[in-house]
């Protein structure tokens, strides 16, 4: 049995008098999924910032590849693809342009226009390749950040709510490119409003409510 790639062990965050996520314990291997799941405020998000080293846990440990995890370290930035709700672009950039950015700065290299022509063509957006994100629907923006999840390098991919402000067919497409992942190895993390996401991809699901695990267990 491998080592898990993901260890949570008792991650609690406080934010001043406030519990946001009390102690938990997580782990995920190569390959592996796990969807949280839980009402607006429930701590995902903030489970996801500590698994992905973006914030640190007021107590317990989190490990990746059996380190302490730290967004900055550059063992984490290589393996960790991070889908959240922060777009930020350059105005004068395309979209294409975009992705080439992210996968040459991932050392992609040589590869890099066919990775973003692959990405492109996934995430149905090659007819947008050279529209500028601001001049994209909110549904195009969304599949252009899952995008750039798609032209680097992972081992982990970490999304919080990818399902949102996407159409029924890009949501299946979601679904099945989260698959896809797992089938290349790749071990998915994500919060989802989306019980057909979770229960479609997820070999465990975590039920969060005001900070607590109240259930875990198959998505079934
Ligand atoms: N930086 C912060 N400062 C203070 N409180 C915070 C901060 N981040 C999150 N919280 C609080 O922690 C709690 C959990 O928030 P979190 O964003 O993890 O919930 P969530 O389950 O992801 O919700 P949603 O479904 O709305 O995205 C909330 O009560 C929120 O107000």
């Amino acid at each position: 049995m491998s080592d898990p790639l993901v260890q949570l062990k008792g991650v609690s965050r406080r934010f001043e008098e406030r519990l946001a996520l009390r102690p938990v314990d997580l782990a995920l291997k190569a390959g592996g999924c796990v969807a949280l799941v839980g009402e607006n405020g429930s701590g995902k998000s903030t489970l996801l910032r500590i698994a992905c080293g973006r914030d640190a846990p007021t107590t317990g440990t989190a490990l990746f590849d059996g380190a302490p995890v730290r967004e900055d370290d550059p063992a984490v930035r290589a393996r960790v693809a991070v889908v959240a709700d922060a777009p930020a672009f350059y105005p004068d950039l395309t979209v294409r342009e975009h992705l080439l950015l992210v996968a040459v700065s991932h050392g992609v290299g040589d590869d890099a226009e066919a990775w973003v022509d692959w990405a492109l063509e996934d995430r149905r957006l090659t007819d947008h390749r050279d529209a500028r994100p601001s001049t994209l629907s909110s549904g195009q923006v969304q599949a252009m950040l899952l995008a750039s999840a798609l032209v680097r390098p992972r081992d982990l991919l970490v999304l919080d709510e990818p399902e949102q402000r996407l159409d029924p067919g890009a949501r299946e497409r979601l679904a099945e490119r989260l698959l896809a992942e797992r089938a290349d190895g790749v071990a998915v993390l994500l919060a989802t409003h989306s019980a057909d996401l979770a229960s479609a991809v997820a070999d465990s699901v975590i039920v969060l409510d005001e900070g607590r695990v109240v259930s875990r267990g198959k998505p079934a």
